[in-house]
Parts: C-alpha cells; structure tokens; sequence
C-alpha cells in the first residue's frame, strides 16, 4: 500500500496494491495497522455507501463537536472528484482544500481528519462511493459550506451545473464562517 501526503497536514492517500488474476482483482481496502503507522489510529464505528449519477455533487459537509467525524473515503465503482476542506482555525491552510480524484480502478483512498468539510462529484453514471466515519450520524450536529463558494475557489472541472440536494444549496458561504472545530 503506497502512503501519500498533501500540503495540508493530516490529510493521507493510501494507493492499495491490485493484485490481478484469471478470475480478477484482489486488494485491501482497510488495514488499520498502516493507518496507525501512517499517523491516523482512528476507531471507526460507521460505513456509508451512496450511489450517484454523473454530475451529482454532494457537500460541502461535516459534523462539529462533539460529533466530528475522520473519514476514510473511496470508490467502489466509477469515479469521483473529492474535496477536502481545512476548517481548523489552527491550522497554517485554514481556508484552504485539496481535489483527489478517486477511481474504482486505482482503488486509491483518502483519509479525511475531524475538522474539515468534505465532498465529491461524481464523475461517471453509477459511481459507488464507500466511507468509513469515526462518528455516528448525528443530524442536529450537522453543518455545511456551499461547494460554490467564492472564497473557497473549488475547481470542480465542469461547466455543466452539477446535480445538487435542496439541502445543500441552503448551505451558507465561507464569508463570516466561524468554524466550529
Ligand atoms: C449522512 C447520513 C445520512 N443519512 C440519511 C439522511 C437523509 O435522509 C439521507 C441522505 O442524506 P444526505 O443528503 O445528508 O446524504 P449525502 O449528501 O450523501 O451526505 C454525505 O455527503 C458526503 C459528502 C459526506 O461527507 C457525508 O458525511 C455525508 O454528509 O440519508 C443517514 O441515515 N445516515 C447518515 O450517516
């Protein structure tokens, strides 16, 4: 499994290795001895699945204390473009996201710490998109920036409008934020 890190600290992509064969593919998707090795020693007690056409975009989400939730986000099939956005005040990239494309066929994944939005557009019909999370789902805790947003300056690749919920278009914009982690 190959670790990658990003500018914004806390943030790891891990790349499994596939093993192929006559009757397909073979590859882990979860060790949590490398993710402690690799500085994320997270107890996860959720796993979500959602299925998305093309163009679908869901986000920018997070849940804030005492429900904040790491995810350990990828794709089962088809592809997706996913943001990670930095919302701890500490932090020297406050403000700031990285886009990791994540395909069904790399396998590749994204360790998402507590303390940032996130989201992804699906970039194929029927992309499966499987997550990992360190809390439960806590509806009242939940929180959201607009995946639009100016300031933020996410470069989503595509000109058509993509597919958005009524939820998260109500979702407010990053000017006059105050963060909640
Ligand atoms: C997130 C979630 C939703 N639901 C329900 C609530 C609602 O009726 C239905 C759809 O919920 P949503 O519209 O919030 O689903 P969705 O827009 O896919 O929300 C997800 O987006 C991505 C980007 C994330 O990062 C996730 O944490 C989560 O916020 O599923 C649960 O029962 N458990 C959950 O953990």
């Amino acid at each position: 499994m190959e670790v990658k890190k990003f500018p914004i600290a806390g943030l790891i992509e891990f790349v499994p290795r596939v093993f192929a064969d006559d009757r397909g593919v073979f590859f882990e998707t979860f060790s949590a001895r490398l993710m402690a090795q690799a500085g994320a020693e997270i107890e996860w007690v959720q796993d979500n699945q959602s299925n998305s056409k093309k163009g679908v975009l869901r986000g920018l989400h997070f849940q804030c204390p005492p429900h904040a939730q790491a995810k350990l986000v990828r794709v089962g099939q088809g592809r997706a473009l996913d943001v990670a956005v930095d919302l701890r005040p500490a932090s020297p990239t406050y403000g700031q996201h990285q886009l990791v494309e994540l395909t069904a066929a790399s396998a590749n994944m994204l360790y998402i710490p507590a303390g940032f939005a996130h989201g992804f557009m699906a970039l194929e019909d029927n992309t499966v998109f499987l997550y990992k999370c360190s809390d439960y789902y806590a509806p009242a805790t939940e929180g959201g920036l607009r995946w639009d947003d100016a300031d933020l300056n996410i470069n989503w690749g595509t000109e058509v409008q993509p597919l958005v919920s009524g939820k998260d278009n109500e979702l407010p914009n990053f000017r006059g934020f105050v963060s909640p982690f």
